[in-house]
């Protein structure tokens, strides 16, 4: 089955949040896009819509509150039919989607570590005894307390630039930024290194871009059917289905990676208090076709080793 491919005339409009590594993640599914369908720039309309979470800048999220913060109102924009497609980091998307849409296509996924950013401090291991260190994430929040409890943690929220701002005002001396983003924007060079997984395990999703649609449009989904990344809907399957057991959300500190190895998955996951005073950790190997069943199981692993409390969230 083909179908009329979008033109000039009418083009493919799509939505997107309106900062720097937004707008980039929207550049990129239409480079995708032309490059699939030889088709020119302006069959593509970029659309910019603002978003709750950043509009309020002056709040840590966790205080904002709700889920999709950064995706409410472009979901509302896919539904209503003012944009086709709808693209987001998968690192700040819900597991469940709201009735009508399906996010099922994934793009080639970017380096998956934390990168640690200082102006003064050669890496992580560096930090000295006591140092401010600035980061909003509950996940990396955690993650640090446990590890180095003698750190002070000050919230950082916004763009990269502006963390770049508060770590030259002294703010704090190191945060951490995703080396997706960085790469992305060609700004790896302000991560003194990228952090191993082994030391700081990445946010579930950390790294890749979906491409969100309705899904009664079976013309989009011929069309993202063609630039899918599988391998890395099948990491995704296992890092999402093991945070949909968990019932986590951005307010809750759990980290979760998958790789391939030959043709099996190794799923490690990570769930925290946010005080950073206890961690469970686990790991599973499976094959690729049971990714989604092998994150739940995982999870159900975590869940069952975790105290009573240990879920503070719940
Ligand atoms: N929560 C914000 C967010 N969502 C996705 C990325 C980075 C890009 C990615 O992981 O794909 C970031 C910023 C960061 O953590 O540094």
């Amino acid at each position: 089955m083909t179908y009329p491919l979008p033109h000039p005339a009418q083009p493919l409009k799509i939505g997107t949040r309106g900062s720097p590594l937004a707008l980039w993640q929207a550049h990129e599914v239409r480079r995708c896009l032309m490059a699939a369908f030889a088709l020119p720039e302006d069959a593509f309309e970029i659309v910019v819509i603002k978003v709750t979470g950043d509009q309020i800048l002056d709040k840590p999220l966790k205080e904002i509150g709700g889920k999709g913060l950064f995706t409410r109102e472009i979901e509302e924009a896919l539904i209503d039919g003012g944009i086709d497609i709808a693209v987001h980091s998968m690192k700040d998307m819900p597991t469940v989607q709201p009735d009508g849409l399906i996010l099922d296509c994934f793009l080639p996924r970017e380096d998956v570590r934390d990168g640690f950013v200082s102006p003064t401090v050669a890496s992580l291991a560096d930090l000295p005894q006591g140092a401010v260190v600035g980061s909003s994430s509950l996940r990396r929040r955690a993650q640090l307390a446990l590890r180095r409890p003698d750190l002070r943690l000050v919230e950082f929220r916004g763009n990269v630039q502006t963390r770049m701002r508060k770590l030259e005002d002294g703010v704090a001396v190191a945060t951490f930024l995703a080396m997706a983003g960085l790469n992305r924007l060609g700004m790896a060079h302000v991560a003194r290194g990228a952090i191993a997984p082994e030391e700081m395990l990445p946010a579930v999703a950390q790294g890749a871009i979906g491409v969100e649609r309705r899904a009664a449009d079976a013309r989009v989904e011929w069309m993202l059917a063609a630039i899918h990344d599988g391998p890395t809907g099948v990491r995704l399957a296992a890092e999402r289905g093991m945070l949909a057991r968990l019932d986590g959300s951005c307010e809750t500190p759990i980290a979760g990676l998958a790789v391939i190895e030959g043709n099996g998955l190794w799923l490690r996951g990570e769930i925290l208090r946010p005080d950073g005073s206890e961690s469970i950790t686990g790991e599973r190997r499976g094959g690729v076709a049971d990714a989604a069943a092998l994150g739940r199981d995982l999870a159900e692993e975590l869940l069952g080793r975790a105290p009573a409390g240990f879920f503070s969230w719940r």
